[in-house]
């Protein structure tokens, strides 16, 4: 059997020492290596042969790193970008990484680093790994099961599929902006199952749900001894996320402190377990969600403007079910089928028209997720096949009634008019705290104060739901 034929690559790098450096490096991983002095001369070397990956510096005499990626993309080349930038030039990061690059390294170059995301740029596991040279893609096939479960055909949907799709392959960073139960976990998931990452973890993490004194152990991971409790090693996030993609829903409920920590970890690519003496290289995609504005939170001094500026490299908005209601139909055919697989049930229930009318006409605070669970319990109710109006429980009050979100009639209405028309809350955070409030009342009262059961029918684990019953003020039933 021959060898398989090793990836080539293109250097480009006006510096001959610094040239021969990475050429060496990539040499001795065993590909196939070119290199070239100028954008014209890396111009005419792409134009004649293909690569898998192109290295290049920013600044190069006759333009810069940028004008051979756009020329690439113009072009519908298929080759990844890596670019190497000044030290501390995070603009020249960010703008490589918005021109599509795949990555970017910062002078002086780390080889250990540079030799892990060009593997990692490759689909490969770095060399030392028993995995060698082996691509992701040979060892787990491509699984696209988040994009096809985001069902919905609005415009504004497709826009957040293609922008899903476009950002897959390079190792930007994203921040998904949208309410509560928008899906913006479905859309880190799909970023992740459609890049070249998919093979490796993806490791969700509520940013929220966890206690401040934990934050640097759950992250960072702790050696035995650490602290008192400590009785053995353990990997943070960060370490179980490694090759893969690390998501941090709620970014926006990070303390400062953990705030600056994160941005150290970004910069460096490294972390340093509690009471460990050394640093570990970590290689692991970021993407974040958030349903504050953060722009307005880094006004108010409550988020890090250089962290904000790091995770909003490309932001995907994910807007809230009421203001798309053209995908209402597709979304509850698709959770109907969901429900009925899971209880094995065939074929799946549908909603009688006048049903699908009755929830277009209501402003789902809680969006996907709590159109989920109503009609979880909807089918439940309703025993046959069809799901009618009756069965949907919402009551009356919820459209005609502003008790039913708690809030002044003032502020419910414009949800239940067309968005076009609908004048905003004066204090998003405020009202959809009370929203929060609400549902939770609610469902702890359905469940007669079982925060587990209530959790788990609002899609929370039991942690999350004791943390939101805190921050909020909600009471656990026997006060
Ligand atoms: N377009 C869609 N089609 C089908 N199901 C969807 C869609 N969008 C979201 N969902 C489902 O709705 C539920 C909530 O989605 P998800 O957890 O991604 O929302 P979220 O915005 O991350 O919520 P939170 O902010 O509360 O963490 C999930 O079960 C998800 O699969």
């Amino acid at each position: 059997m021959s060898a398989p034929t090793p990836p080539r690559l293109l250097v480009v790098d006006d510096e001959p020492d610094l040239r021969t450096l990475y050429e060496l490096t990539l040499l001795r991983e065993g590909y196939d290596v070119e290199s070239a002095e100028t954008v014209e001369e890396a111009w005419a070397a792409l134009q004649s042969r293909r690569f898998q990956l192109l290295i290049t510096d920013m600044r190069l005499p006759d333009g810069t790193g940028l004008d051979l990626l756009r020329r690439l993309e113009d072009a519908g080349r298929g080759e990844k970008g890596i670019v190497i930038t000044a030290y501390g030039s995070a603009e020249n990061a960010v703008e490589a990484l918005k021109a599509g690059a795949y990555d970017y390294l910062t002078k002086p170059v780390d080889l250990r680093q540079f030799r892990a995301v060009v593997a990692s740029a490759l689909g490969r596991t770095p060399a030392a790994d028993d995995a060698r040279g082996r691509p992701a893609e040979a060892r787990h096939p491509a699984s696209r099961r988040a994009l096809d479960r985001m069902a919905g055909r609005s415009q504004a949907l497709q826009r957040v599929r293609s922008l899903v799709a476009r950002v897959a392959r390079s190792m930007a960073p994203v921040l998904v902006h949208g309410e509560s139960g928008t899906g913006k976990e479905l859309v880190a998931h799909a970023i992740h199952e459609l890049s070249p990452r998919h093979a490796m973890p993806f490791v969700a993490v509520n940013c929220g749900a966890i206690p401040e004194t934990l934050l640097e152990a759950e992250f960072f991971g702790y050696r035995r001894g650490a602290f008192t409790g400590a009785v053995e090693d353990r990997e943070g996030f960060f370490q179980t996320a490694q090759g893969g993609t690390l998501f941090l829903d709620e970014i926006g409920d990070l303390p400062l402190a953990m705030q600056s920590k994160l941005l150290r970890v970004i910069q460096e690519r490294a972390v340093r377990p509690l009471g460990a003496a050394a640093e570990q290289a970590v290689n692991v995609r970021i993407v974040s969600a958030t349903h504050k504005d953060l722009a307005a939170e880094v006004h108010a001094g409550r988020f890090r403007q250089d962290l904000f500026y790091r995770l909003n490299v490309i932001e995907i908005v994910v807007p809230p079910l009421r203001e798309r209601l053209e995908d209402l139909s597709e979304i509850a055919a698709a959770v109907l089928e969901r429900i009925a697989g899971d209880a094995g049930v065939s074929p799946p229930p549908t909603l009688a028209p006048e049903a699908l009318a009755h929830l277009s006409r209501y402003a789902f605070p809680g969006n996907v997720r709590e159109l989920e669970n109503l009609l979880h319990r909807a089918v439940t109710l309703a025993g046959g096949s069809v799901v009618e109006c009756r069965d949907l429980g919402l009551p009356e009050v919820a459209f005609a009634d502003s008790e039913y979100l708690g809030l002044e009639a003032a502020a419910v209405e414009p949800l239940r008019a067309g968005p076009a028309e609908a004048p905003l809350p004066s204090d998003l955070a405020a009202y959809l705290d009370q929203v929060e409030r609400e549902i939770l009342e609610r469902a702890l009262e359905r469940h007669r104060y079982n925060r587990t059961a209530a959790g788990a029918s609002l899609g929370l684990s039991l942690r999350q739901m004791r943390y939101r019953m805190a921050r909020l003020g909600v009471g656990s039933g026997d006060d």
